[in-house]
């Protein structure tokens, strides 16, 4: 019998002897690797948290103690360790387990994550709430040393020195984010990481210099004066220290023992702990430690060779971007490039590798990303901004306060916009026309196919002020390249002019759209057929030359309502009594779990047939005279 057959609630691995963790540790690997491969999902993560957090798992107590994982990405072990491990051929799958935590599923999972660098934050809210309660629960969190780039990082620790009470963070330390970890944080952990030679005492060097009698005082002020030598006493998480926050590590994350005897340890101490631990992502499959990037987020894959099951390789939105922004950065010299930690996931790698000096991976810190972005633009630069549509949503004001109100001339490239899928609610990208639209002096343009989206660039180059380009995960759409891409400012593509009825339909749902519109060719029902192509501004004489001969208007966008492009067209159209009807076909106010966009656009009512049944229903009943 398996070990791993013991565990089948939360809990359960107190029970098994310290000398079969080992084997369990092996077999949950073999577990993961088995069913991610059939699933997909974030491999490589997984595989290097699997010791930790058995370890963390045999000194909280389930669902009492709280534990709050940054991301959530690396979750699945301890999805497996309470109780969920029968789920996991499910993962991230219509109906089927979430590849994040989410309270929802389990009374283990404390707080739903999906976006980097909450996790702090969150358990020193849960601390507190512990202390006026008058509860003794243990609290942890597990932050990754990518999402350690996170600005609330530094907000929640900042603020955590103050909050004198427990709260242990496990800084889970692979030298990795997605690609290769960035900036003074990351290059800090590694002289700690990487065992630099330097004095194992805690605390303030000078203070404990000055205990030394009588050289002491003499030693400190030669330290204060000689930067060099204090330099070379490098004494771990001092950063930390001086914060407030007991540091200890590094240890190594794949030793159950150490980790969990330094866990009870700093469990017991009234006061805020930082553990850091050593691990290596994809620990334990070969090809995931040899790639950790390619693994960090995998779909299905042959599990010998490592190969993703994939069929044919296929011309992303991304892909198109990539290509035309390295096009653009040869012709013109003040573009530059800046990605949030997602080089590869955006395109802005393709820009780096040509010009290294004009690219910027800022880790994870989309917020800095834009007024950074800003910056470069007050001087003259093009810098195009490439952050998938929910990691902007924390950006907002500094698109607001720091972009638009400067009018500055940033591009937006929103990659993921609209339904992502696996990744789940967390990660659908339906709320960027909400919360962008709004906005004074921004221009949005959601391209419809990928001749489109390389047209809207070079147009956004050419615009001077905030331009947001908003395209979708996965393949880019060829269809519709035989009308012309001609971009004008604030005007749609009218693709066909029939009569009655008028579907406008929004970037990546232009493509659902010409299914609709050729089955309602086909059953000889000439309706109209545009492609709005500008979300702001809307054009306006587009919707006044339908409302004279079309007695209805039927948008279609992958978006949220509220905000959307559909309710600017409501609006307009009752701003100026216009006498036409109008239906927006978008998402109700929802969010929207996991599963394939194609499941997930029916159960929303987004799918040709869906789209095509709603549209014969408004023609029988509304478009009848
Ligand atoms: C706000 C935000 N930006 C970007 C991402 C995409 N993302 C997910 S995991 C990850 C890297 C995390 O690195 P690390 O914390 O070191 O975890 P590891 O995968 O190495 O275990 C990134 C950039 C995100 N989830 N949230
Ligand atoms: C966990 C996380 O946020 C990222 O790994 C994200 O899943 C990447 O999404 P894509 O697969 O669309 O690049
Ligand atoms: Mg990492």
């Amino acid at each position: 019998m398996n070990i791993l057959d013991r565990i089948n609630k939360p809990n359960d691995i107190k029970d098994i002897d310290r000398e079969d963790l080992p084997e369990l540790a092996d077999e949950i690997r073999e577990f993961l690797v088995s069913h991610v491969s059939e699933t997909g999902g974030h491999l490589a993560p997984n595989l290097g948290c699997v010791e930790l957090t058995m370890a963390l798992h045999r000194v909280l107590d389930f669902p009492e103690d709280k534990l709050i994982w940054d991301v959530g990405h690396q979750s699945y072990v301890h999805k497996i360790l309470t109780g969920r491990k029968n789920e996991m051929g499910t993962l991230r799958q219509f109906g089927g387990m979430s590849g994040f935590p989410k309270t929802s599923e389990s009374p283990c999972d404390a707080f739903n994550t999906g976006h980097s660098s909450t996790s702090i934050s969150a358990a020193l809210g849960m601390a507190c709430a512990r202390s006026i309660k008058g509860t003794n629960e243990k609290i942890a969190a597990v932050i990754g040393d990518g999402s350690f780039t996170g600005g609330m990082v530094y907000e929640a620790m900042n603020n955590m020195a103050d909050i004198k009470t427990g709260c242990l963070v496990v800084l889970n330390d692979n030298n990795m984010s997605i690609d290769r970890n960035v900036g003074g944080m990351s290059t800090y952990l590694s002289k700690i990481r990487v065992g630099q030679q330097y004095n194992d005492f805690k605390g303030n060097v000078e203070k404990i210099l000055m205990k030394i009698p009588v050289a002491g005082e003499h030693l400190a002020r030669g330290l204060k004066k000689s930067k060099d030598s204090i330099k070379q006493i490098f004494v771990p998480g001092m950063f930390f220290e001086e914060l407030g926050v007991t540091y200890i590590g590094p240890i190594d994350g794949h030793d159950i023992d150490v980790m969990e005897a330094t866990f009870r340890k700093a469990l017991k101490l009234n006061r805020p702990i930082l553990v850091h631990v050593k691990t290596v992502k994809g620990k334990g499959y070969t090809h995931a430690e040899r790639h950790p990037s390619y693994f960090h987020g995998i779909d299905p894959f042959d599990i010998q060779t490592g190969k993703v099951m994939k069929d044919r390789k296929v011309m992303t939105n991304t892909g198109v971007f990539a290509r035309k922004l390295v096009e653009l950065g040869k012709a013109d010299p003040r573009i530059t490039a800046i990605t949030a930690a997602m080089g590869k996931g955006t395109g802005v790698a393709a820009f780096a590798a040509e010009f290294p000096d004009r690219a910027f991976d800022v880790g994870i810190a989309e917020e800095h990303a834009v007024t950074f972005a800003a910056g470069l633009a007050t001087s003259g630069l093009v810098p195009v901004v490439a952050i998938y549509s929910s990691f902007l949503q924390r950006a907002y004001d500094q698109i607001l306060h720091d972009v638009c109100l400067q009018k500055l001339h940033v591009i937006f490239a929103i990659d993921r916009s609209g339904l992502v899928g696996a990744d789940g609610d967390t990660h659908q990208g339906i709320f960027d026309t909400a919360f962008l639209s709004h906005i004074p002096n921004m221009t949005i343009i959601a391209p419809k196919n990928r001749y489109e989206l390389t047209r809207a660039m070079e147009w956004a180059v050419a615009y001077d002020g905030p331009v947001a380009l908003k395209y979708s995960r996965g393949e880019a759409y060829y269809g519709l390249k035989e009308y012309n891409v001609d971009i004008e400012y604030g005007r749609s593509e009218m693709i066909h002019r029939g009569q009655k009825l008028a579907i406008v339909a929004v970037g990546n749902m232009v493509q659902e759209a010409e299914k609709v519109y050729d089955r309602l060719l086909a059953d000889g029902t000439n309706v109209t057929f545009v492609n709005a192509r500008f979300l702001k501004p809307i054009d306006t004489d587009m919707i006044d030359e339908l409302s004279k001969d079309h007695k209805h208007i039927v948008v279609i966008e992958e978006e949220i309502k509220h905000g959307g492009y559909g309710s600017l067209v409501e609006e307009y159209v009752m701003d100026r009594h216009l006498d036409v009807d109008v239906t927006v076909c978008a998402i109700e106010d929802t969010f929207v779990q996991h599963g394939s966009v194609e499941e997930l656009r029916r159960m929303l009512k987004l799918d040709a047939d869906s789209l095509y049944d709603r549209i014969k229903h408004i023609i029988s009943t509304d478009c009848t005279e």
